[in-house]
């Protein structure tokens, strides 16, 4: 039998420091250790999979030096964890953001392992990213960044070992720039980066596939209650990628969405959200990258300073920014003015605090690995076009994430069912994800 505290002070004690990434272990491990130790022969433990597990197979950290504009030197750090390619080459995004460090990329590691195994496509856990923000950079500061790093990284990437994509702060414009460095040192134009612009071997739909995604989840788990999104108010957080696309789809939808943010505070707009108000925020945030503070004044509506969306009354919450940006007493307010579904577009957005809060209420609760798994499955996507060197419609596209959405929908859904008590998604989604990546490391023995 595994003893969850026992295993998790060993954890802890091997990575010092590393909040994030311990969070995200010990919320895994603690639906996985009961699986584990009631399962038949319990070959898991026999073999040390949870021990395993916690090491990333190897951290790739090295320096990235780069000129500004008035001819400074500048210096960042960068890394690639690959974290376990058990199911299939390593493969996550690369975030750009000071935030980021050791622990934060562990834990977006650790949890793309079971994300990218619940797609049930041949991809691996992997993570990367730099300290570099690319707020308030040129152009051209962007791309010498983006081009010095990478000089180093393309050593260690490849379309059948490692395929980076974006996150935080790195879309099209980034990935345009890794790419073309990457070919010019390589001399070779594979599918090793995904989320390329269509031009150069990127797949329609992978720009909207996380958003997309999302609210496809969404409409599952709905569905499931016997209900469905229309005329539903949604608060949304953040107002980049994610974000913009699941807002996009929610209206298709027929929904309201009332709340976006960025890290500055967040817009209310009680008459919801429409088609020409979400243009002027792809404007502001995809080529302008202005800041949200913007829209109020455009549009006359309330403005948060400093402040999340969660004290808002509404339907459902989508996190959509970063990871514990619902934090306990954000839970407490949005069970308390009656959410009735929270579907986690972000990477780990709620604290295990407030995640316990609404695993213990009636709320439908989603988590990412699970809800926001669309944006890798359709890089998935992107590196079978490209290997097969044809190019899908937008509309196969589609139906494809849409069944991938369903299948883990179904997936989680199965797995996390409770006799007579709203389904468990998370549960479901550690037991489904951990199941497949377990037994492929099972199979291949002691390594
Ligand atoms: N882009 C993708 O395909 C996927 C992204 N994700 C996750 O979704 C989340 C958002 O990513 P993207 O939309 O791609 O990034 P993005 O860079 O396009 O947008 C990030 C948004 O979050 C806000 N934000 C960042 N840090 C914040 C903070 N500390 N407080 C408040 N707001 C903050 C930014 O202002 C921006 O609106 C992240 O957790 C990411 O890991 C998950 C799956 C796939
Ligand atoms: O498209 C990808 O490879 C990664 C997307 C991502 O970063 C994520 O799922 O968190």
């Amino acid at each position: 039998m595994y003893d969850k505290d026992q295993l998790l002070k060993t954890i802890e004690k091997r990575n010092p420091h590393q909040k994030e990434f311990i969070q995200a272990v010990s919320e895994v491990y603690s639906d996985v250790i009961p699986f584990i130790n009631n399962s038949d022969g319990n070959k898991y433990q026999a073999s040390s999979i949870l021990e395993r597990l916690a090491e990333p197979d190897r951290i790739i950290r090295f320096r990235v030096t780069w000129e500004d504009d008035e001819g400074n030197v500048q210096v960042n750090r960068a890394w690639r964890v690959q974290f376990n390619n058990s199911t299939g080459p390593y493969k996550g995004g690369m975030r750009f953001h000071p935030s980021v460090n050791e622990s934060v990329l562990k834990f977006l590691g650790f949890e793309q392992c079971f994300k990218n195994a619940l797609t049930d496509l041949p991809m691996g856990g992997a993570k990367g990213g730099s300290d570099f923000d690319p707020k308030g950079k040129s152009d051209q500061e962007v791309f010498r960044f983006c081009s010095n790093l990478m000089q180093e990284l393309h050593r260690y990437i490849g379309v059948d070992t490692d395929v980076p994509a974006g996150d935080i702060g790195v879309g099209v414009r980034e990935i345009g720039y890794l790419f073309g460095q990457y070919k010019k040192v390589t001399n070779r134009f594979t599918g090793t980066l995904t989320g390329k612009g269509i031009s150069f071997g990127g797949s329609l739909i992978r720009t909207e596939a996380t958003g997309y995604g999302l609210i496809y989840f969404v409409d599952q788990m709905l569905q499931k209650a016997d209900d469905g999104l229309e005329d539903k108010e949604i608060l949304i957080s953040g107002s980049g990628n994610v974000a913009i696309y699941a807002c996009e789809k929610a209206l298709e939808q027929g929904a309201k969405v009332i709340s976006m943010s960025d890290s500055d505070g967040t817009v209310i707009d009680k008459d919801g959200i429409d088609e020409d108000k979400l243009a002027y925020i792809k404007d502001l945030k995809e080529v302008r990258r202005g800041r949200i503070s913007e829209y109020a004044d455009e549009f006359n509506c309330e403005y948060l300073e400093g402040e999340k969306p969660w004290g808002v009354e509404a339907d459902i919450a989508l996190p959509c920014a970063t990871e514990n940006e619902i934090g306990k007493s954000d839970a407490e307010s949005l069970i308390d003015n009656g959410i009735s579904l929270v579907a986690e577009g972000a990477n780990m957005p709620c604290t295990n605090e407030a995640s316990e809060l609404f695993r213990n209420s009636e709320i439908l609760y989603a988590p990412g690995k699970a809800s926001n798994a669309g944006g890798v499955a359709v890089s998935g996507l992107e590196i079978a076009q490209n290997n097969i060197r044809i190019n899908w419609s937008a509309g196969e596209v589609n139906d494809r994430l849409q069944d991938i959405m369903s299948n883990i929908h179904d997936r989680c859904y199965e797995h996390g069912k409770k006799d007579g008590e709203a389904t468990d998604y998370v549960k479901g989604a550690n037991i489904a994800g951990f199941k497949k990546v377990a037994d492929s490391m099972h199979a291949f023995g002691p390594l």
